[in-house]
């Protein structure tokens, strides 16, 4: 079985204000996008990683980080997964998509996911809602949803990579938000796991805040 693990670091981390991309800040000594890396490394089953960054930021980190796979991200997170799957080989049974911005993924977490892909093509990780949602129409409440069918939905996403690479080859709406959409919109069902560490996306500076004290603890 051949996995192999693609890290979008891609983005410009508008939300979160910092001159340098989010994922290139120093976490706890570490650049954000290398914690999820090693961890993905760590598992020994994922044998390549490919990670998706910004074109100006590819020469520096290839010098630096010779056990990756670095190619150029695009314009919007699916541009940049696409750019990484064109690099996954053909002998590839399984391709796990991962936030760079998702730095304390465990790595149990990631072979959970994995285990449940293996028998189903597709797994997500999740982690159910813990807050109260509801629509919202004009500034006033339209609906309150039934929390208890809602799950907030992370990364690691892993599909049977003949699956992705077929999804990807076809034409992406711009609000695509995640990858298991393109799969869902292909009728293939995407099962759920769910998480049983920290897994939250750093967006603002207190995920950032959030992510130390975690590490540091
Ligand atoms: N064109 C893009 C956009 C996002 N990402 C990556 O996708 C992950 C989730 O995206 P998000 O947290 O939204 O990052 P940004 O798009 O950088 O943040 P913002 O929306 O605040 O600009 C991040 O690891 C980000 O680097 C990417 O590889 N390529
Ligand atoms: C893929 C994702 O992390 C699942 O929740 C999320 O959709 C990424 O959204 P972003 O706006 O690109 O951070």
């Amino acid at each position: 079985m051949k996995a192999t693990a693609i890290i979008v670091a891609g983005g410009s981390g508008k939300r979160f204000g910092s001159k340098t991309p989010k994922q290139f800040l120093s976490l706890c000594g570490k650049p954000v996008f290398l914690w999820s890396a090693e961890t993905f490394a760590s598992s020994k089953v994922f044998k390549r990683i490919i990670i998706v960054v910004p074109e100006n930021k590819i020469t520096a980190l290839k010098k630096k980080y010779k056990d990756y796979f670095f190619v150029s991200g695009g314009k919007e997170r699916f541009d940049s997964v696409r750019n990484g799957l064109a690099c996954v080989e053909k002998d590839t049974n399984y391709v796990a998509v991962h936030d760079a911005a998702r730095p304390l993924i465990n790595k149990a977490d990631i072979l959970a996911v994995l285990k449940k892909a293996k028998k189903t093509k597709a797994a997500i990780a999740v982690e159910k809602t813990k807050d109260t949602i509801k629509t919202v129409k004009s500034g006033f409440v339209d609906k309150t949803l039934d929390r208890s069918v809602l799950y907030n939905v992370q990364t690691p996403q892993i599909f049977q990579a003949a699956l992705l690479k077929k999804v990807y080859s076809k034409k992406i709406a711009p609000n695509t938000t995640d990858d298991s959409m393109l799969v869902e919109k292909s009728g293939v069902k995407v099962a759920v796991v769910q998480t049983k560490f920290p897994n939250f996306k750093i967006t603002a500076k207190h995920d950032f805040e959030a992510a130390e004290k975690i590490l540091t603890r």
